[in-house]
C-alpha cells in the first residue's frame, strides 16, 4: 500500500505547544479516511468472500442470524458472487487490477497526504470497512508507528448507521484488541457542509458545459436503506433531501429541476422511494427525453454509479423512450473533491496537530 505522508515527528509544533501539549512527547496523529470496500477481483473467490463480509454485517442485514445465515449462504453466496462479478468486471481498472474504488480512495489519500505536508505529526492512510485494506490493519499499522490519536473520516456525506456508523465499529474493533489504544476523533456527516455543497455545484456545473445537451431534469441518486431502517430512526433520508436542497439551491434551480431519487436495492424489502430506476422510466414515459443523474452520496465513483448508473439506469431510460443521458462524475479525487476532504480533516485535526 502506498502512503506518501509517512514522517517522522522530532519535534514539536509551536500549534501543539499552544494547545498544551507535553514538549517532551511529539505528538502523532494518524488520520484515517474510511470508504465501504470492495473485492479483490472479480472471480467467484474474492466476489464471496467480499459479499460475505459485507453481508454479514448485522449493521447492513438486522435480520435474526439463524434465519439470515441459511439465507446467505444457501442462496446469496451462490448466486450474487457470480452476478456482481460480471458487474465489476466491466468497470475493473485492468491497469492497476484493482475496482475503481480502491483507485479513487488511495489517490484522495496520497493527495490528502501531500496537502497535510505543513503538518509534520500527521500521517495519512486508507483503509475499507470490507475486504482490503482492512480497518484493523491500517489502524495496527498507525498505532505501531506511534500515532496514539487517530482522525477517522468516514466518507460518507450523509450518516447512515448501514455505513458511517459500521466505519467507526470497525475501527473501535480493532482498537478492542490494543492494551495503549489511541484517542479518536470521528468526522461528523458532511452532508449539509458549505465547502461539499459547493463542490457539488461546480462539478455540476463543469460537467454540463461538456455535454452537447441540456438535461431537462436531473436526478441526485443517493444508494437506498431499507425504509424500515429509516422508519426505526436512521437519519439518512433527511440528510439526503437536505444535500438536495441545498445544491438546488446553490445552482438556483426549482424543484422541478432536480429531484431525489433512490438506487441499488437489495432483497425483496422496501427501501426508500422513489425508486432511481422506476422514475427514469417515468420521466421518459411522461415524454422527458434528457436527463442527467448525480450521485452526491458517494465519494467516489464505484460500481453502483459506473455500472448501476451508467450503463443499467441509463439502458432502461433508452429503453422507455429517453433519448440523452449522463453521468455526473462523482468528486473523486478532483480539485473540489479533495478540498471538501482537507478542509473537514483539517478542521477535526485543530488543537492536535
Ligand atoms: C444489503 C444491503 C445494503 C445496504 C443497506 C447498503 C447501504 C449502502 N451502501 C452504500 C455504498 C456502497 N454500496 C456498494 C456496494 C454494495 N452495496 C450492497 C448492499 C447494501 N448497501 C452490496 C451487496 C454491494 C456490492 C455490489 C453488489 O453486489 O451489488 C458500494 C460500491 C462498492 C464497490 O466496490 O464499488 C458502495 C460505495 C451506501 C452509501 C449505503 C447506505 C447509505
Ligand atoms: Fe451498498
Ligand atoms: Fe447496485
Amino acid at each position: 500500500m502506498t502512503n506518501t505522508a509517512q514522517t517522522a515527528v522530532t519535534t514539536v509544533t509551536p500549534s501543539a505547544m499552544q494547545a498544551g501539549q507535553s514538549a517532551a512527547r511529539p505528538v502523532k496523529v494518524g488520520v484515517m479516511l474510511l470508504n465501504l470496500g470492495t473485492p479483490d477481483g472479480t472471480e467467484f473467490k474474492p466476489m464471496w468472500r467480499y459479499l460475505r463480509e459485507f453481508l454479514s454485517d448485522p449493521r447492513i442485514v438486522e435480520l435474526n442470524r439463524l434465519i439470515w445465515y441459511p439465507i446467505l449462504y444457501g442462496l446469496v453466496l451462490t448466486v450474487r458472487p457470480k452476478k456482481s462479478g460480471e458487474n465489476y468486471a466491466r468497470i475493473w481498472n485492468r491497469e492497476r487490477n484493482e475496482s475503481p474504488l480502491h483507485t479513487f480512495t488511495r489517490a484522495q489519500s496520497e493527495k490528502l497526504a501531500a496537502a497535510l505536508r505543513d503538518l509534520p505529526g500527521v500521517t495519512v492512510d486508507w483503509a475499507m470497512r470490507y475486504g482490503n485494506p482492512s480497518t484493523g490493519s491500517v489502524a495496527k499499522k498507525l498505532v505501531e508507528r506511534g500515532c496514539d490519536r487517530i482522525v477517522s473520516f468516514p466518507l460518507y456525506p450523509q450518516y447512515s448507521a448501514t455505513t458511517t456508523a459500521t466505519a467507526n465499529d470497525q475501527l473501535f474493533r480493532a482498537l478492542m484488541k490494543m492494551r495503549r489504544a489511541p484517542a479518536v476523533r470521528s468526522v461528523p456527516p458532511y452532508y449539509d457542509e458549505p465547502v461539499y455543497i459547493e463542490a457539488l455545484a461546480t462539478s455540476t456545473r463543469n460537467h454540463l458545459t461538456t455535454l452537447d445537451f441540456e438535461p431537462e431534469m436531473i436526478l441526485a441518486s443517493y444508494h437506498g436503506i431499507p425504509k424500515a431502517f429509516s422508519d426505526r430512526g436512521d437519519p439518512y433520508r433527511r440528510h439526503c433531501l437536505e444535500t438536495t436542497r441545498l445544491l438546488r439551491e446553490k445552482l438556483g434551480w426549482g424543484e422541478d429541476r432536480l429531484i431525489t431519487t433512490f438506487q441499488s436495492r437489495f432483497g425483496a424489502q422496501e427501501w426508500l422511494q422513489p425508486y432511481t430506476d422506476a422514475t427514469v422510466e417515468k420521466l421518459a414515459k411522461d415524454g422527458i427525453r434528457r436527463i442527467a443523474v448525480i450521485n452526491p452520496g458517494f465519494s467516489s465513483d464505484c460500481i453502483e454509479t459506473l455500472d448501476e448508473i451508467g450503463r443499467e439506469v441509463r439502458d432502461e431510460f433508452i429503453h422507455a423512450g429517453g433519448e440523452k443521458f449522463s453521468h455526473i462524475p462523482c468528486l473523486n479525487d478532483s480539485p473540489e473533491g479533495m478540498a471538501v476532504i482537507e478542509t473537514l480533516v483539517r478542521r477535526e485535526l485543530a488543537g492536535w496537530a
